[in-house]
């Protein structure tokens, strides 16, 4: 996925300004910063949930930059919200089955996110309100991952999760990108973008003012935090 010099705005106010960002086949990015400075925009202007007023976004090769959600989905780009958005009258089972309903053919069907999440198959009949925040988010990611995606967008997976839980979703992950996926997650922690991610790219006020390799994130830290808070 490619986005080109991407603006976007919420009436008259603007929320992006020129943002050039790429996650390559197979590869998990992260996407830092502050609150506010523009993080859910910019994956929701990815995935088609927000209008681009300039730039364009491509998808292996295909301008996508006026395509609906729908089908953005339907050419493999997968969201998985920070609220989650599960149905909470629905159970486990019932939230996953609807996923698949109009999903890409591909590698990823129920039994399959059941073995990745043997929580979830334990949870199956329970209705979505009822299951933790670490379930609830196991439950978005697998929902996504019966849509068969080339790129999945997570916005704050780990938000509000213990530390344990977020091990476990670490390793998921780890087994959804050994499976190809490429990732883009928006993540405060960065114990987990490390983990996870090869590149990085730091937000602030709607611009990416840094990006680079994990390790550089690493060796120049200090820098890096003086620009994600202040
Ligand atoms: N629906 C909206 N209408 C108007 N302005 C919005 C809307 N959603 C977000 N904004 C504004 O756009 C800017 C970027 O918000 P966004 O939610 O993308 O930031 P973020 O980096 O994801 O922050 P957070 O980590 O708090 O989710 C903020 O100034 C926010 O107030």
């Amino acid at each position: 996925m490619h986005a080109d010099n991407l603006n976007v705005f919420y009436g008259k106010a603007q929320a992006l300004h020129d943002i050039d960002i790429n996650v390559h086949d197979g590869e998990i990015v992260a996407l830092v910063g502050r609150n506010g400075v523009g993080k859910s925009t910019l994956i929701k202007s990815i995935c088609g949930l927000l209008p681009t007023r300039a730039g364009r976004r491509m998808l292996r090769g295909r301008d996508i930059t006026s395509e609906p959600p729908y089908v953005t989905a339907r050419l493999g780009i997968a969201y998985v919200p920070d609220n989650r958005q599960i149905f909470p009258n629905l159970t486990t089972e019932e939230n996953l089955r609807l996923a698949t309903i109009r999903a890409r053919p591909g590698a990823w069907y129920l039994d399959r996110v059941y073995t990745l999440f043997p929580r979830l198959r334990e949870r199956a009949s329970f209705a979505g309100q009822v299951l933790s925040g670490g379930e609830q988010q196991m439950l978005a990611i697998g929902r996504a991952l019966l849509l068969n995606p080339v790129l999945l967008l997570l916005d704050e997976p780990t938000e509000g999760l213990a530390p344990v839980v977020v091990d476990q979703l670490v390793d998921a992950l780890r087994i959804i990108h050994a499976a190809g996926v490429a990732m883009l997650i928006v993540e405060q922690n960065f114990r987990m973008t490390e983990a996870l991610a090869s590149r990085q790219y730091v937000m602030d006020s709607g611009r990416i003012v840094w990006s680079g390799s994990t390790e550089e994130f690493g060796s120049q830290r200090a820098e890096v935090e003086s620009l994600v808070f202040f």
